[in-house]
């Protein structure tokens, strides 16, 4: 992102914004509640276009290229939204490979089998509706979904936010073991200071739609870039 501005009307929430995500890192995103890390998200993947500046994905300006296809290349996983309700687990995975062109319908049921695997569901629970899982359960589906299209990058908006702590503890873990085993680029919000320091190769601090530091998390607990840094590791 290069001196990205972003206005919801005449407020402006991303003031003149620059970030560069390295290709296979792990980034995490902390800030205060409405310091526009959503936002920034939303940026990536061309949910919203810049007011100033410019978005590049894999080096191309987010502007001059078709943004369903560009959507449909980045995973995008958000806290208890995304699944449909009205579909079974198998459904909703397999919908993400039908929009992407994949239409053989047992190539999709095996599809299916490999994303439940790689994100540790059983096989049984194919046929059941989101109400019907643990809110653990439903993260892993969401994940799983978001991974069917084989993306490079996955953007994650607090994805663990209402998950208790040991089922939260284990999803981080094995996210962790997705990001290294398929080399993904992540870029993944979260309020929970800990969670950003242990996920992180490096931790991007917002406040109030700028960027006050990027750095591997044992230079910020080195050496914060200011006072509300400080204030946000002091736990
Ligand atoms: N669609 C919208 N219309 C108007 N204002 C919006 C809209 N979406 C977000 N905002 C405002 O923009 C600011 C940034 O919102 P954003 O969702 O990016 O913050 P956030 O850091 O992700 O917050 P949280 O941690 O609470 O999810 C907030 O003040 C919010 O109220």
């Amino acid at each position: 992102m290069e001196d990205v501005s972003y206005s919801y009307g005449k407020k402006e929430v991303l003031h003149h914004f620059n970030l560069h995500v390295k290709e296979g890192e792990f980034l995490t995103v902390i800030g205060c509640s409405g310091c526009g890390k959503t936002t920034m998200l939303k940026l990536i993947n061309a949910l919203l276009l810049p007011s100033l500046g410019t978005v590049y994905v894999q080096g191309r300006d987010i502007t001059k290229t078709d943004h369903i296809a560009l959507r449909r290349s980045i995973g995008y996983a958000i806290q208890n939204k995304g699944l449909f309700p009205h579909m079974t687990v198998e459904d909703n995975i397999a919908y993400v490979l039908t929009i992407s062109g994949q239409k053989n319908k047992k190539q999709n049921q095996k599809r299916v089998l490999e994303l439940l695997n790689l994100v540790g569901l059983e096989e049984s629970l194919l046929k059941r509706r989101p109400s019907e899982l643990s809110g653990g359960q439903q993260q892993r589906v969401g994940i799983a979904r978001a991974l069917a299209a084989k993306p490079k990058i996955m953007l994650m908006d607090e994805p663990f936010g209402a998950l208790d702590e040991i089922t939260r503890k284990m999803m981080q873990k094995e996210l962790l073991a997705l990001h290294k085993k398929l080399g993904l680029t992540v870029v993944f919000i979260t309020h929970d200071i800990r969670e950003a320091m242990k996920l992180g190769d490096r931790v991007l601090v917002m406040d109030q739609g700028r960027a006050i530091q990027l750095d591997k998390p044992e230079v910020i607990l080195e050496h914060p870039a200011n006072a509300f840094v400080q204030e946000l590791i002091s736990d």
